[in-house]
């Protein structure tokens, strides 16, 4: 009756096989003793063969039974209808091999002789099967044998289920999985639509289905995928402008909802494209659109059929699934694209970042190599940003930036790079460029000029500059990072001479660059080599006339240049943050050697010691100064830390915070070099300081200069009325301590008392 062609299962009994099958073989148990009966000699069984015959003429399922030739003894009508017979009588007698194919039925003959040969029945076996009406189905079939009173197997009885249904439900789920696999493991978007329109044309024969997506300024449908669709009708669609007349697609994406089109030879939204799908015979054509999870309109997914009409519930339920599941796979490739951007590029500009620069860079001079061009790399800062920040605001800040970039991009070409690779610095990137300096230095001084050009900003009208650092290739160096570290030092170089400027490397920058690093490393290596030594500077009351105090100074005993004083390194310390450790080491050492002439019966003073911005600003400043107390065991009033006013005004509100944690660790502060810096007057008071340490500069000139005494005079009163101890530093003569003591100050130092000296010789100063 059916002719198997595909895989089957088989089940050896009925505690194994599911609901189906165990129907199934209680059926074909009662069927197979039901006919035993019927052709037993048991003469008087017409009603119960007609009531037999009925129930099993009422079971859509396939019933037969076969002899052990397999010719049909009985069947079902189901059987015998969908075998293309009227009555049952032109069935039996007839074998698969009258009713199909021989090529079709060898496995259904194998599993029937099986049965016949060992006697077992087979279960719940599934099985792709061709009816003679010509559909494919799938069933699922159980055999059992048929056995006389004896008990001798004459044959075989048969059920067969139809579960085409399941298996193409079952089909679906497969194909969705594979599609949301695809999606997962981001398989390209053209691969993903292929396989989703094919899997819909396999469950939908007859219909073909298209996918077009919508082009990024919202105005177009470009090719998605139509696999089964004519190329020349796809390539004629490609650009189709959405509207409100726009075929089913193009109007389904304008209005945001399905649109379905029975007949599109006569509906209006056609008319405009019934000439392109006539020829294809194309005549319905049901579109809907693809949208994301906040329903944006990303496409359309549409299926065409040969016929006139409306999609069946079938079909308008497979053309929401394709339209979700493009949604998604489009979403998530959108997602990866905008991970891979910004992978790749800076959030607040947009502009490449150093990541994209550095997979770019090396091309570039492979390029260059190739062709004899030059590429130029800049280095590009912007001038006093912080400046803007602070003032303006980081929002202004912000702006800034972005205003710069573009226009800086507004001056280059495509195939040139403009890179933000931090706070305020760029790169510029310029390919393929004539081998002439003059070309390259024009362009880039045009960018210059761009930056430069006026603009507003937070309401306010401002301009600025920018110091660029430029390297050419070949000349100035073969690889990227060769090139990039002597832009870096042509940068250097331009900032040096006073910023707004462009300076092309050369060999003396590149000399420069390399003798600080040298000296950068031979200053780290001396900390670790024990090469700093501290000075002491003692501090005089004018009233008691006793040293009470001393500055620590610090000392480089370099092996070669001797003693080196801190104007040479601290200046190159700070710059490389090296200031951090250097500072540790004299404010742990300072408090070791006071504790230690403490300890040696020395009268009490107290040691002061400078402190850089680097290091204040340092998080756990605090607590290191109060580590380098413990350690030592010099009370916190023995210890004095110079700041100066330029430090503290960088970021008062956090200065006066980080002072304030010191006073409560009974630490005094001085501020030094005062008269030099900016401190407001009001923001003065504020400070928790104890000493203001007028500037040499306002002293060394006393008495010769009014003007300096003046000044001098009115710190010494500013110190007085707001409860401050004043010291001037730098007094080297006697008018000086005159004019100093006569103004009221409290304290003097300098060379008048003593040079700094080592702490051996500054004992000698205390005991006398
Ligand atoms: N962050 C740190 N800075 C430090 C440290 N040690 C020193 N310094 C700073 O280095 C600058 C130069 O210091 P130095 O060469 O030691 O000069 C000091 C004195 O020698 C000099 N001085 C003192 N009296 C006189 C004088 O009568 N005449 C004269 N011409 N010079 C004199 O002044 C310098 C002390 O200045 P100040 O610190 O402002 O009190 C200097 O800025 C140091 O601060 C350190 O450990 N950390």
């Amino acid at each position: 009756m059916t002719k198997s062609l595909g895989r089957y299962r088989r089940d050896n009994g009925a505690k194994t096989a599911g609901g189906d099958t165990q129907r199934l073989f209680a059926a074909s148990q009662r069927l197979a003793a039901e006919v035993s009966r019927m052709f037993g000699p048991e003469p008087d069984i017409a009603d119960r063969h007609y009531w037999l015959e009925t129930m099993m003429n009422h079971i859509p399922d396939y019933i037969y039974a076969k002899d052990l030739e397999g010719r049909f003894l009985i069947a079902n009508r189901a059987t015998v209808a969908d075998n293309g017979f009227a009555e049952m009588k032109d069935i039996i007698g007839k074998t698969d091999y009258d009713l199909h194919p021989a090529e079709m039925i060898g496995h259904m003959a194998a599993t029937e002789r099986q049965v016949i040969e060992t006697g077992q029945p087979i279960f719940g076996m599934e099985e792709r099967a061709f009816v003679s009406k010509g559909y494919e189905r799938w069933l699922m079939t159980s055999k059992v044998p048929l056995r006389n009173k004896q008990g001798e197997t004459i044959g075989i009885v048969g059920i067969s289920r139809d579960i085409s249904d399941r298996k193409k439900a079952e089909r679906l789920l497969v194909g969705q999985a594979r599609l949301l696999e695809m999606i997962a493991t981001s398989t390209p978007l053209a691969d993903f639509f292929n396989e989703l329109i094919l899997m819909i044309e396999a469950h939908l024969p007859g219909i073909v289905g298209s996918i077009l997506l919508l082009s990024p300024d919202g105005r177009q449908l470009l090719s998605g995928a139509a696999p089964g669709l004519d190329e020349a009708y796809c390539s004629a669609i490609h650009g189709l402008a959405i509207g409100p007349k726009a075929g089913s697609c193009g109007t389904a994406a304008w209005r945001g909802e399905p649109v379905v089109v029975a007949d599109v030879l006569s509906d209006p939204l056609w008319e405009d494209y019934a000439g392109l799908i006539r020829p294809l015979g194309y005549r319905s054509c049901w579109s809907t659109p693809i949208q994301s999870y906040q329903g944006q309109v990303l496409g359309t997914f549409a299926l065409y059929s040969r016929d006139v009409g409306v999609p069946s519930v079938e079909q308008n339920d497979m053309i929401s699934m394709a339209a979700h599941l493009a949604g998604i796979a489009i979403e998530r490739r959108q997602s990866e694209e905008r991970i891979q951007f910004m992978a790749h590029h800076d959030a607040l500009t947009g502009l490449p970042n150093r990541v994209l620069f550095d997979e770019r860079v090396a091309s570039a001079l492979q390029q260059a190599r190739v062709s004899g061009q030059w590429v130029a790399l800049a280095f590009l800062d912007l001038d006093n940003f912080k400046l803007i920040n602070d003032t303006l605001g980081h929002n202004a800040g912000d702006e800034l930036l972005r205003v710069v970039a573009g226009r800086m991009l507004a001056c280059v070409r495509k195939s040139d790079m403009i890179v933000r690779v931090g706070g305020d610095e760029f790169i510029i990137l310029l390919n393929g460029l004539p081998p002439e300096r003059s070309i390259v230095l024009s362009r880039l001084e045009d960018i210059r000029a761009a930056i430069g050009a006026p603009l507003v900003l937070g309401g306010r009208s401002l301009q600025v500059s920018c110091s660029m650092g430029v390297v050419c290739y070949p000349d100035h160096g073969e690889t990227a990072s060769e090139l990039l570290a002597n832009a870096d030092s042509a940068m250097y170089r331009a900032k040096e001479i006073g910023r707004n400027n462009l300076q092309l490397f050369d060999v003396e920058m590149a000399l420069k660059a390399h003798e600080k690093l040298r000296r950068h490393e031979e200053l780290r290596d001396a900390i670790a080599r024990g090469e700093f030594v501290l000075h002491y500077q003692p501090q005089m009351n004018l009233k008691t006339q006793r040293i009470f105090a001393a500055e620590s100074l610090l000392r480089w005993q370099h092996p070669q240049r001797g003693m080196v004083l801190p104007g040479e390194f601290i200046p190159l310390a700070e710059e490389t943050g090296l200031i951090v450790p250097i500072g540790d080491w004299v404010l742990n050492e300072a408090c070791r050697q006071n504790k230690a002439w403490q300890d040696a019966g020395l009268p009490s003073i107290v040691v002061s010691v400078n402190v850089s911005a680097r290091q204040f600003k340092e998080r756990n400043w605090v607590s290191r100064v109060a580590e380098a107390l413990e350690v030592s065991g010099l009370e916190a009033r023995y210890l004095e830390l110079e700041v100066t006013e330029s430090l503290i005004m960088q970021d008062v509100v956090t200065a006066v915070a980080t002072m304030h944690e010191l006073e409560a660790l009974g630490v005094h502060l001085a501020i030094d070099d005062f008269g030099t810096g900016y401190s407001s007057l009001s923001a003065l008071k504020s400070f928790p300081v104890r000493r203001l340490k007028i500037d040499r500069s306002f002293v060394q000139d006393i008495p010769d200069d009014a003007d300096d005494m003046a000044i001098t005079g009115a710190i010494i009163s500013l110190a007085q009325k707001l409860q401050m101890q004043v010291i001037a530093e730098g007094v080297e003569t006697q008018a000086q301590v005159d004019f100093l003591a006569a103004s009221g100050c409290d304290d003097i130092q300098g060379y008048f008392i003593s040079r700094p000296v080592g702490a051996a010789a500054f004992v000698a100063l205390l005991a006398g």
